[in-house]
């Protein structure tokens, strides 16, 4: 009997080894699939590479491995260093990421089931390789020399290196991404293509998928069902897809033929994953680049401001596309002071909308293009309130007002879920008069549609208002289905959240405006500036995409504070600017990206639970910290986030600082392994973990 190395599943707070010792029959090769006893259960595991510095054991107390899944190749040597390196990086076991990152179905698989599946797969039609693709179009000067440096990369005939490819709204990115993934494609090779959100973009797989037709495209997303999941990864890790596109997780997809990595849109949060093992998929799709000996493209119109000091420090190549394709001009900004406008008589309501942006609207209502309304919030009002007592829709389990969605008559939180409905009258002093306090989208497409009842549109019939946010596009097939609406020209006006915001390349829309987005400037969190440019840039990106109506197009803000220097860079479309000014605020506050940051996040039902635990884990940090560090690495106290109470459960976080990467992985690699047994101690504590360069402080 051979002995072998395996990670499985376990937590590293469970303090086990970062992988098990088994026993095998035959020599295992690492990255090998395998079933092993585990306490009780048979658990699937990985065949790892044997730690040289692990202590020795004695044979006679392990356990044989259960089962060999032979059939699937190993994972290869490359992907298990990413695992390995994901795992140190976030404080997480090795079984831990490299098991969470198969798919579902593949860990529930013996070998039999896995066998049948290969067959299957084997006998799928593969794509016929002379399908002829469309013509091409022609490169814009600009997007001639950018894929002028990239595409010998692509080709591995030059040196990988990380881009930024950093593109104003509708320069092209896109295309860009298709030639690289081209020359990849030509030179025998795969392309990983990262997207924020798949549902929310079908046009771009659909553009993929168009470019390509004689190769085999998979996606990999949390929509698939379990068995397209596993059949998609199989795919890939076969080598017999060329192109992957997916979602965070499919920074992890093995490819054995890897030969250029694209992230869309890099700056979008949620390539950060929230739970578990809190990765970035962006930032380890550049460590994959950088192992893999292969280039890597960032592409974002608004780039994160991590990935722009990196590009100024020459650490990425910096690739600009300034200019819109056809020469297209980017839309004429107008911020409205709302400060300045007309009061509503006493007792009434303002408007939603200005009568200045009310009549911009009806204007491209009669020349028959589109508006786009922004407003980041669902539901009909945030809060119900009684004008008698002050009573208003809190909900009783998180400390957070419940939301008013007039569809369904409901009040629902949209941080714990729950849901019921709307009082008849108030529940504290029983008076009738129970009122929306604030605006939804919900509501925004009710009065919009009020407001402009009066005018006609050139087809004949009334003006068309619709409505895409999470709640309009619960069910399968109604984002695509309501995207298709605004591209054929059947809405005049679409209301939405952040969902509209991003990616669509709509030719119609000649107006876009932000209703109040100033709320999301007034959070403690340090990045809301940035979030919130982002944001309002990518709306207007969704304006004059169409060269031919460029000219006349418009984003307008309603806005509070008209005079945040945030609006006068995004008057300018001077991204460089706006970034240039965050960076140097962050600097002088000592913020990333000049420092480096890991949150340690937990709850409790009693808030002072919670509290102890962190005290003491803030104790043990700053028992570890050398004097002379001091200035280098801070350990702050707990602290309560912005919403302290989530479903029944008090959050409670604290923060380590540090002035380099390093100094931050130095103190994390001693600390977390003292947490889980400090945790051991805290009875009554529900969940705790390490978030490395958290997003949300
Ligand atoms: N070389 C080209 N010739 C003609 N049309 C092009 C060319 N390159 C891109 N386009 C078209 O220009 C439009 C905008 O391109 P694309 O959607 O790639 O922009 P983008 O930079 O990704 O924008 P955003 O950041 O807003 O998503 C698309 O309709 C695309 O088909
Ligand atoms: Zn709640």
């Amino acid at each position: 009997m051979i002995r072998v190395s395996v990670a499985v599943e376990t937590p590293q707070y469970a303090g086990l080894a970062p992988c098990l010792d088994y026993l095998s029959e035959q020599p295992l090769l690492p990255g090998t699939l395998v079933r092993v006893p585990l306490g009780k259960r048979d658990v699937p595991g990985l065949v790892w590479d044997v730690d040289p510095d692990a202590a020795p054991c004695d044979d006679r107390l392990l356990k044989p491995v259960s089962e060999v899944l032979q059939a699937l190749p190993p994972l290869d040597g490359p992907w298990r260093r990413l695992i390995d390196f994901s795992a140190r990086y976030y404080q997480r076991s090795v079984g831990e990421i490299a098991l969470a990152v198969l798919p579902p179905e593949l860990r529930r698989l013996e070998a039999d089931g896995l066998d049948r599946r290969l067959v299957k797969l084997a006998r799928r039609p593969a794509p016929d390789p002379s399908a002829e693709a469309p013509p091409r179009p022609a490169l814009s000067p600009g997007q001639a020399a950018v894929l002028a440096t990239l595409l010998p990369a692509c080709r591995g005939d030059a040196d990988p290196a990380c881009h930024l490819l950093h593109g104003v709204t509708g320069s092209g990115k896109t295309e860009v991404y298709l030639r690289s993934a081209e020359a990849a494609l030509e030179a025998g090779r795969q392309a990983l293509v990262l997207v924020p959100e798949i549902n929310l973009t079908p046009q771009l797989e659909a553009r993929f998928a168009e470019r390509f037709p004689g190769r085999r495209l998979v996606t990999l997303h949390s929509g698939l069902t379990p068995a397209q999941r596993l059949q998609h990864w199989l795919l890939a890790h076969l080598g017999q897809a060329d192109l992957v596109l997916g979602t965070r997780l499919a920074v992890f997809c093995p490819l054995p033929r890897l030969g250029v990595v694209v992230v869309d849109e890099e700056h979008d949060p949620s390539y950060k994953q929230q739970d578990g093992a809190r990765y970035s998929a962006r930032d380890l799709a550049v460590y994959r680049g950088h192992l893999e000996r292969v280039p890597v493209l960032l592409g974002s119109a608004t780039p994160s401001l991590e990935t722009w000091l990196h590009a100024q420090a020459g650490r990425y190549r910096l690739l600009s596309l300034p200019e819109r394709i056809g020469q297209g001009e980017l839309p004429r900004v107008t911020v409205l002071d709302m400060t300045q406008q007309p009061k509503p008589p006493a007792g009434r309501e303002a408007p939603p909308l200005a009568a200045p942006l009310l009549q911009a609207m009806r204007q491209r209502v009669e020349r028959g293009e589109q508006t786009l309304l922004f407003l980041n919030r669902r539901g009909f009002a945030p809060v119900l309130g009684c004008s008698a007592c002050g009573w208003k829709s809190g909900c009783p389990h998180c400390s957070a007002w419940r939301v008013f969605h007039k569809r369904d008559r409901t009040l629902r939180c949209h941080h714990c879920g729950f849901a019921d409905r709307v009082p008849r009258a108030c529940p504290d002093c029983g008076n009738l008069d129970i009122e929306p306090i604030g605006r939804g989208t919900e509501r925004l497409e009710e009065q919009v549609a009020e407001l402009l009842q009066d005018i006609e549109r050139p087809g004949g019939g009334p003006v068309r208002v619709a409505r895409i946010d999470a709640d309009s596009t619960r069910l399968k097939g109604s984002l695509e289905a309501q995207l298709a609406a605004v591209h054929a020209g059947d809405v005049d006006v679409l209301v939405g959240t952040q969902m509209v915001t991003k990616g669509h390349d709509f030719r119609r829309v000649t107006l876009v405006a932000a209703v109040n987005p100033d709320g999301a400037l007034f959070t403690s969190d340090f990045r809301a500036p940035e979030r919130l440019f982002a944001t309002l840039m990518q709306a207007a990106g969704r304006a004059g995409r169409d060269a031919q109506a460029a000219a006349r197009s418009e984003m307008w803000i309603q806005t509070w504070t008209p005079g945040h220097a945030l609006f006068a860079a995004l008057r300018a479309h001077d991204f460089a600017a706006f970034a240039q000014s965050q960076l140097a605020e962050r600097e002088m506050a000592g913020l990333p990206p000049y420092s480096h940051l890991a949150l340690l996040r937990c709850e409790a039902r009693d808030p002072a639970v919670a509290e102890a635990f962190l005290r003491e884990a803030r104790d043990a940090a700053r028992a570890l910290m050398p004097p002379e560090l001091a200035d280098e690495l801070v350990v702050y106290s707990p602290v309560a986030p912005h919403v302290a109470k989530v479903a029944g459960f008090e959050r409670r976080q604290m923060l380590l600082e540090a002035r380099s990467r390093a100094r931050l992985q130095w103190l994390l690699a001693q600390w977390a392994p003292q947490l889980g047994p400090l945790r051991a101690a805290h009875k009554g504590l529900a969940r705790w973990a390490v978030d490395v360069d958290p997003l949300d402080i």
